[in-house]
């Protein structure tokens, strides 16, 4: 039997392959600013976050009908199934596609319908997280929570991601109070590139009940004290950080010191069309380049199933 694992960080926009987006371009007659996809490769060298969000966006482009949503969630399922995942709890962007007027309903209802078949199509239990672009106006995600409730999107939570300097979690209380109110579980992205004082905010007033990457909550030591005692998950993604250049070099990265401080670790993808793979290849970088143990490997996976919504 396989041994479950749940991959709880994973924007499915940024599952979007290249050879999709010219798929897709094609598909719905979009010029793309790129000759050929060695010419968009290319272009897959980061700085920082904005670097990658800038590219990130621009790709979404392509997606405009529920079909091409369904495909890009059906495409993910398969490939993260291959790469030993058993549950996924996936991000969507709402604002990323309504802004380039595409209904909230075509995004819902695709990534929906594949999100509904995804246990017996792949074996992948699944379930969909809207998440906030914090650099956009607070009034526009109090406006797309109210949209979701009204739609009766099938949706378990609300999270928070986009550029994250300058953009602190207490711009989002009332929004996220709602959100817990209306039964929807909550996370949020702190501590990527932003300080630890994000995190506090993520918790405090947020009242989230994972943090998305936070590994900047090393800074600050009354902080991972409260993480370890409240069991607060952290959704580590490893080579985005490494490619992001949050962290130097995959080898100083610090999951094995987060594993022995006792903070509850995951390994995830982020987006893995960007950063150099899935789960797997995550776990198998790690593996490699730290010489990641067995042991540790299954504290990750415990981790990962013990941290999971669904
Ligand atoms: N790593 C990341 N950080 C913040 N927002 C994102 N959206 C997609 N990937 C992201
Ligand atoms: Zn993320």
């Amino acid at each position: 039997m396989t041994t479950p694992l749940a991959e709880l960080h994973m924007h499915i926009e940024g599952s979007l392959e290249p050879e999709q987006i010219f798929a897709l371009a094609e598909r719905n007659g979009i010029a793309l600013p790129y000759n050929d996809i060695d010419e968009l490769r290319a272009r897959y060298e980061f700085t920082d976050l904005q670097s990658f969000l800038d590219l990130y966006y621009a790709n979404m482009s392509v997606l405009r009908t529920a079909e091409d949503f369904a495909d890009l969630a059906r495409a993910y399922f398969a490939r993260a199934s291959a790469g030993g995942v058993t549950h996924a709890e996936i991000f969507f962007d709402p604002q990323a596609h309504t802004s380039r007027g595409v209904a909230l309903e075509a995004v819902v209802e695709g990534l929906a319908d594949a999100s509904a078949s995804s246990e017996r199509e792949f074996g992948v239990k699944s379930g969909l997280i809207a998440s906030i672009l914090r650099d956009k106006p607070v009034l526009h995600a109090n406006k797309l929570l109210d949209d979701l409730l009204e739609l009766k999107a099938p949706i378990i939570g609300l999270g928070l991601d986009s550029a994250e300097m300058g953009f602190p979690p207490s711009l989002f209380v009332d929004v996220f109070a709602k959100a817990r109110a209306e039964g929807l579980r909550v996370v949020a992205h702190a501590g990527e590139e932003g300080p630890s004082e994000y995190i506090w905010q993520a918790l405090d007033l947020l009242k989230v009940e994972r943090i998305d990457h936070g590994i900047r909550c090393l800074d600050d030591d009354a902080l991972v004290t409260r993480l370890v005692d409240e069991e607060i998950p952290l959704t580590v993604c490893p080579l985005s950080n490494v490619r992001l250049q949050v962290t130097p070099d995959l080898r100083d990265h610090p999951i094995r010191n987060m594993i022995e401080r006792g903070l509850v670790v995951t390994v995830n993808s982020d987006d893995p069309a960007y950063f150099g793979g899935y789960v797997d290849d995550n776990f198998a970088a790690l593996t490699d380049t730290l010489g990641l143990t067995d042991r540790e490997r299954e504290i990750l996976y415990d981790n990962s199933i013990k941290a999971s919504f669904i």
